[in-house]
């Protein structure tokens, strides 16, 4: 049986390949750009790694996994979807170019490796896609990556109830300082709500498979719970008065 992980060169999706370091996978596959930081993260782990140095933005990658999935006589266990981007401005100043790249990986990316896998995802396979609080309500001056990650939201909690055989969890973590968090947005309102990596990780394989919205962090769940009671425009008027955009 292995585990798959996009995004694990850093971040959350590298924190995920050491905490599953001692749960049994035969092998973990690693799937990012840049091979040097997979590399090292292989020379950590104790279970075999496989490294698949690619660009989720292009599609030949897809074919690239899905021929190493054919070669392999193991099954999927776990696919973590982790890779993603998202850049924090008004919609008005980023890049089209920035803004589909982030729709490429949040969501194209994010299908496509769900979609190859199901043929290879053994019975009771876990797909765990991390989505963000950010896909709670809308988000001004993060337009384009909270609407990516309300389509994973929507996407992951729908597919779960179509399988018998296969648990579909999504992650909605709150904040974490990893190279996703940029110089200039660091020190905002924002900090109150960062979460530990390794707590977060734990928490999320702890629940995966069995919840189905993983939101480890109180701010993460207070959020969920008044983007249900309180119209989304007052939450937005209130974010505004806060400076948040
Ligand atoms: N940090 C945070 O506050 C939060 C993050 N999230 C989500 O968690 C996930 C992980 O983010 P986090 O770990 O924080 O961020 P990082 O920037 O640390 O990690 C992002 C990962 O995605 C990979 N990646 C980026 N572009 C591509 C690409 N074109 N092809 C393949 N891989 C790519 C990067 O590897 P490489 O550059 O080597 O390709 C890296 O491994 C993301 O989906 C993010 O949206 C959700 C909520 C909060
Ligand atoms: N939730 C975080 C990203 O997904 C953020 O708001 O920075």
């Amino acid at each position: 049986m292995i585990a798959i992980i996009s995004g694990a060169s850093s971040g959350i999706g590298f924190e995920f390949a050491k905490q599953i370091d001692d749960k049994n996978y035969e092998e973990i596959w690693l799937i990012a750009r840049r091979a040097e930081k997979l590399n090292h993260l292989k020379k950590i782990l104790k279970t075999r790694a496989k490294i698949l140095a690619l660009d989720l933005c292009e599609e030949k990658s897809f074919e690239i996994i899905e021929d190493e999935l054919k070669k392999t006589d193991k099954k999927i266990g776990l696919l973590i979807n982790s890779a993603g981007v998202g850049i924090n401005d008004y919609y008005k100043k980023t890049s089209l170019e920035d803004d589909l790249r982030t729709i490429d990986l949040n969501i194209r990316a994010l299908i496509s490796l769900s979609k190859i896998s199901l043929k290879y995802l053994k019975k009771n396979g876990i797909i765990l896609n991390i989505s963000s609080s950010a896909s709670f309500i809308p988000q001004p001056k993060f337009a384009i990556y909270g609407a990516s990650k309300a389509f994973v939201l929507y996407y992951s909690r729908a597919i779960r109830r179509e399988f018998k055989d296969i648990k579909v969890s999504v992650l909605c973590p709150n904040r974490v300082m990893t190279e996703f968090i940029k110089d200039d947005d660091k020190k905002t309102i924002k900090d109150l709500g960062n979460e530990d990596i390794k707590k977060l990780v734990r928490k999320a394989l702890k629940q995966m498979g069995k919840k189905d919205i993983i939101s480890p962090h109180p701010l993460s769940k207070l959020l969920l719970l008044i983007s249900k009671v309180i119209p989304h425009s007052l939450i937005m008027k209130f974010e505004k008065m806060l400076g948040m955009y």
